[in-house]
């Protein structure tokens, strides 16, 4: 579905930065998870993103755990997995990851793909609300899907193209 032009990045190049590891993964598929995610919204868009190793970038990606310095403490196994602000200064575009869950590149009912959850929330990163189309990437519930070849929903397509096509 078409969103309004909700906030977003008023530029192409887009940054992003990932400050810390889960210990729940090999370093390697953290970034590996990440850049697929941001591949997946490249893929139909005019946004490029840049991964920076230091500095501020627009999008800053981090693992905490309860109470980690906004006003969205994280509640322990369960529950809210990971949350994103939408694009502006400071915080905004920031995606954060809950460290007490069970963070994994593998489609398991034991933990959570990392890629998936991460698409979903630099959707927000990026200006994206929820869609109401089960199936789609935006849509609120998380439902574990083989990643190999994951494809974005036609309604996450319209949606990002609508902000930014
Ligand atoms: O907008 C919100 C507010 C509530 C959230 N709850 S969550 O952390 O349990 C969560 C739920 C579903 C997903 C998800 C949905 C579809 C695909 C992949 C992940 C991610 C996080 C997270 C979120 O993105
Ligand atoms: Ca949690
Ligand atoms: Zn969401």
């Amino acid at each position: 579905s078409t969103f309004p032009r909700n906030p977003r990045w008023k530029k192409e190049d887009v940054t992003y930065r990932i400050l810390n590891y889960t210990p729940d993964m090999l370093q390697a598929d953290v970034d590996e998870a990440i850049a697929k995610a941001f591949q997946l919204w490249s893929s139909v868009t005019p946004l490029r993103f840049t991964r920076l190793y230091s500095g501020d970038a627009d999008i800053m990606i981090s693992f905490a755990s309860g109470f980690h310095g906004d006003f969205y403490s994280f509640d322990g196994p369960g529950g809210t997995l990971a949350h994103a602000y939408p694009p502006s200064s400071g915080i905004g575009g920031d995606a954060h990851f809950d460290e007490d869950e069970n963070w994994t590149k593998f489609t398991t009912y034991s933990g959570y793909n990392l890629f998936l959850v991460a698409a979903h929330e630099l959707g927000h990163s990026l200006g994206l609300g929820h869609s109401n189309v089960f199936g789609a990437l935006m849509y609120p519930i998380y439902t574990a899907k083989d990643t190999r070849n994951y494809r974005l929903h036609q309604d996450d397509i319209d949606g990002i193209q609508a902000l930014y096509g």
